[in-house]
């Protein structure tokens, strides 16, 4: 059977309504009507063709950058396109670049930090891209602890100006996106002082280059990090350095929402949380968990198809092969990747609600929930970039020998990704805030206060420490009480034991740096339940099209019960379950896999990603792979002669030596 036979005959077997489907992956109607739109615009459209990135040299790559990055900001003027129209247009160029920094991070930060006068200043720039920006606050010494920046902004009452000061090697700025090459200025994090008095990390607004020629202003230094992991990839971003020698900005260019400079110089400390300055990394990490369900589901994608294409052993007498997705370990391999995009995606949309939420909140200056708001975007980026890093690997794996091809679309998938474990907070530091958030829960739950959000399981803290699971056969596992129960039991459980194990130090900071490892866990145990119960939360939603619910149901189980599998050693030793109960989910699982199987290639379907934005020759839509591997093989570089350059100097003298000994 030729590639497309298999897909077509694939796509027969679907049990459910695709179309509905996509429209539930999109989020809506209209969500799916502009992703299917845009994601065709960049498709169709020559300049933003990605096929040879492997084989550009770094000049050539970051130039090719910076073609698309002006043609797609001429097409989202010329055509109009709405905010959220340019946004998922952006995001199926596929190119990292300095427009990611600007209007991810420069733009916000402005829009969060910045007084009324200051957004009526700067947003109308930034917004006509008359400036281009970028965040500037890690440094050589400093990333994870944002309270260690070396850099300064000292007050000079005489001039009612700033000066912004790099102090050490270690304060040069370094990392941030953008700034290496293109940036003209930057929201700059650096401790201020005045009188002599050191108030901690501020943001401010900092031009670094000239607007006429783009050359460095004095007193700054700037220039590009370096090459980053991998061919292509993530080096189409100028990730740069930054030092400032005594460089002064004019006393308005600190962002004054939350605390302010007065002309005599004196701070007036903010009477709101400071945090509030941490806001712009709070946005992003919400968004970085819709992001992670996406390259999850891209990956997924590609090794789903091939997976249907592909066929090894099992003939008999000359007859076709097996297909590997019908080997139960590919199934269980491959399945619960497909499970998590789907996961990802939901606990992604209720994320989003929740930071609305908290954002209207405190724009009413209620801040009861942004800890709970903090713990949330913190942790469930950590869970799941972690996650999708590990599953775009193993989908690799899955694609055997051809998924180590550039051309599979995997390996670069993976170069670009894998930094979502690290940017926008180290995973382990931020899983560790939410351990943090958990240690205060429990230790408030003698006080008579009823913990609230997604920590409420915690009020029923009696219950869940004593009950016994009452799961009794396979089915059960397919009941939501009691597969919620299983994971409040766990992640509470496990938060109670370090909270009891903390109790046993006298110094309690001392405590939690011994317990760090046990605390990681418990964090992870409490975003994997707040993924499940979202995933719950999904299923009792009104969801139109045949078959569709079915389909998600089976994935949500799926998810659920590869974790119980996974980290079974928890679910054991809380004892929220016996062995037997463990094995009873795993059977469930089995069953699960084989009720998915023949909706597995309609279920990627459902993402509706072009050929484009999938880039792989293993992923594509209509499985024509072997073809188009031979038709890649023969486009590189090295194929263009017959006979390499390089032969007369370096393997012809081998072989004229080896005739002279043949001879001998
Ligand atoms: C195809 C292309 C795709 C490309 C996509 C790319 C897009 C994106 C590109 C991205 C490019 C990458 C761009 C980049 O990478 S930008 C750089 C990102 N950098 C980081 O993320 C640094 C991580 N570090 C921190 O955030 C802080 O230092 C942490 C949090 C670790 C400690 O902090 P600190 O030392 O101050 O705190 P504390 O631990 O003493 O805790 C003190 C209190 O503060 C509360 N607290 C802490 N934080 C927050 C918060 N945020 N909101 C509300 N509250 C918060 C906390 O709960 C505690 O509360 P309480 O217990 O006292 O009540
Ligand atoms: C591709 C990319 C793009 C980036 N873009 C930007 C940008 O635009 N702007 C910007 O300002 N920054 C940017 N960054 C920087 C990024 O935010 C930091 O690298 C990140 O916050 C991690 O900090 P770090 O490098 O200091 O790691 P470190 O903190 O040095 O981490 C090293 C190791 O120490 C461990 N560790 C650290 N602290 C603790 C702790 N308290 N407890 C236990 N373990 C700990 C970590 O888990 C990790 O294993 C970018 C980084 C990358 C890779």
């Amino acid at each position: 059977m030729e590639g497309d036979d298999n897909l077509a005959h694939e796509r027969n077997k679907a049990e459910f309504d695709v179309n509905e489907m996509k429209i539930v992956w999109a989020g809506s109607r209209q969500a799916f009507e502009v992703s299917n739109r845009m994601s065709r615009l960049v498709a169709s459209d020559p300049v933003f063709d990605k096929s040879n990135r492997a084989v550009m040299t770094r000049k050539e790559l970051f130039k090719n950058t910076l073609r698309k990055s002006a043609h797609a900001w001429k097409l989202i003027n010329e055509l109009c396109l709405s905010d959220e129209e340019s946004t998922i247009f952006k995001y199926f160029m596929d190119q990292p670049g300095f427009l990611d920094l600007h209007w991810r991070m420069f733009v916000p930060a402005i829009k969060g930090q910045g007084t009324e006068e200051q957004k009526q200043k700067w947003l109308p720039l930034a917004n006509k891209m008359q400036i281009i920006g970028c965040y500037a606050q890690t440094e050589l010494g400093h990333g994870s602890n944002v309270q260690g920046l070396e850099t300064t902004a000292t007050f000079n009452p005489q001039t009612d100006q700033f000066i912004l000061h790099s102090p050490t090697q270690t304060s040069s700025k370094w990392w941030p996106g953008g700034l290496g090459k293109v940036s003209t200025h930057a929201v700059v994090y650096a401790r201020l002082i005045t009188n002599g008095k050191d108030h901690g990390v501020h943001g401010f607004i900092v031009q670094l280059r000239n607007l006429d020629d783009h050359s460095p202003l004095p007193g700054i230094t700037i220039g590009d990090i370096g090459v980053k992991f991998g061919n292509g990839a993530y080096n189409s971003m100028d990730n740069g350095f930054l030092m400032f020698d005594k460089f002064c900005i004019p006393r308005d260019q600190m962002l004054m929402r939350l605390s302010k400079v007065t002309r005599e110089g004196k701070y007036v400390p903010s009477d709101v949380p400071r945090q509030l300055m941490y806001g712009t990394m709070v946005s992003v990490r919400q968004t970085i968990v819709s992001n992670a369900s996406v390259a999850m589901a891209r990956a997924v994608c590609i090794a789903t198809r091939y997976s249907a294409v592909r066929r090894q052993f099992g003939s008999q007498n000359g007859g076709v092969e097996t297909q590997v997705i019908d080997y139960k370990t590919q199934q269980n391999r491959l399945f619960p990747l497909l499970a998590s995009a789907y996961a990802f995606r939901f606990v992604g949309e209720w994320l989003k609600w929740l930071y609305t939420d908290v954002t209207q909140r405190l724009e009413a200056s209620d801040f009861a929930t942004l800890p709970e708001a903090h713990a949330c975007t913190a942790g469930l980026k950590s869970m799941t970039t972690s996650a999708t890093s590990d599953g775009i690997e193993e989908c690799r794996k899955l694609c055997g020998g051809h998924g180590y091809l550039w051309c599979s679309g995997l390996p670069e998938l993976f170069a670009v990704y894998v930094p979502a474990c690290t940017y926008e907070g180290d995973n382990v530091v931020l899983q560790l805030q939410v351990a943090r958030f958990l240690m205060k829960t429990v230790a408030q739950l003698s006080s008579g206060n009823a913990p609230a959000g997604t920590t409420a399981y915690m009020g029923r803290a009696k219950h869940l420490l004593q009950c016994r699971s009452s799961i009794q056969k396979a089915e059960d596992w397919l009941n939501p009480a009691m597969v919620l129960e299983a994971f409040e039991a766990r992640a509470l459980r496990m938060a109670v034991s370090c909270a009891n194990n903390l109790k046993k130090f006298e110094n309690q900071e001392q405590g939690f740096s011994e317990l760090l490892a046990d605390l990681v866990e418990a964090g992870i145990a409490h975003c994997q339940l707040i993924v499940v119960s979202k995933f719950i939360a999904k299923l009792e939603r009104d969801i139109k099209g045949k078959g569709v619910k079915n389909q998600l149901k089976n994935l949500c189980y799926i998810y659920a019960l590869h974790l119980i599998h996974k980290h079974l050693g928890d679910f054991l030793s809380t004892n929220t379950i016996t062995p037997e109960q463990a094995s009873l989910a795993n059977n469930q699982l089995r069953s699960l896999y084989s009720q998915l199987r023949p909706n597995a290639v309609a279920l990627v379907d459902a993402f509706d990603y072009t050929d484009h934005y999938l880039g792989s020759v293993l992923g594509r839509y209509d499985g024509n792979v072997y073809p188009k591997l031979f038709e890649e093989a023969l486009k590189d570089p090295l194929n263009d002669s017959v006979v390499p350059d390089g032969y007369h100097e370096y393997i012809r003298p081998f072989i004229k030596q080896d005739l002279r000994s043949a001879r001998l």
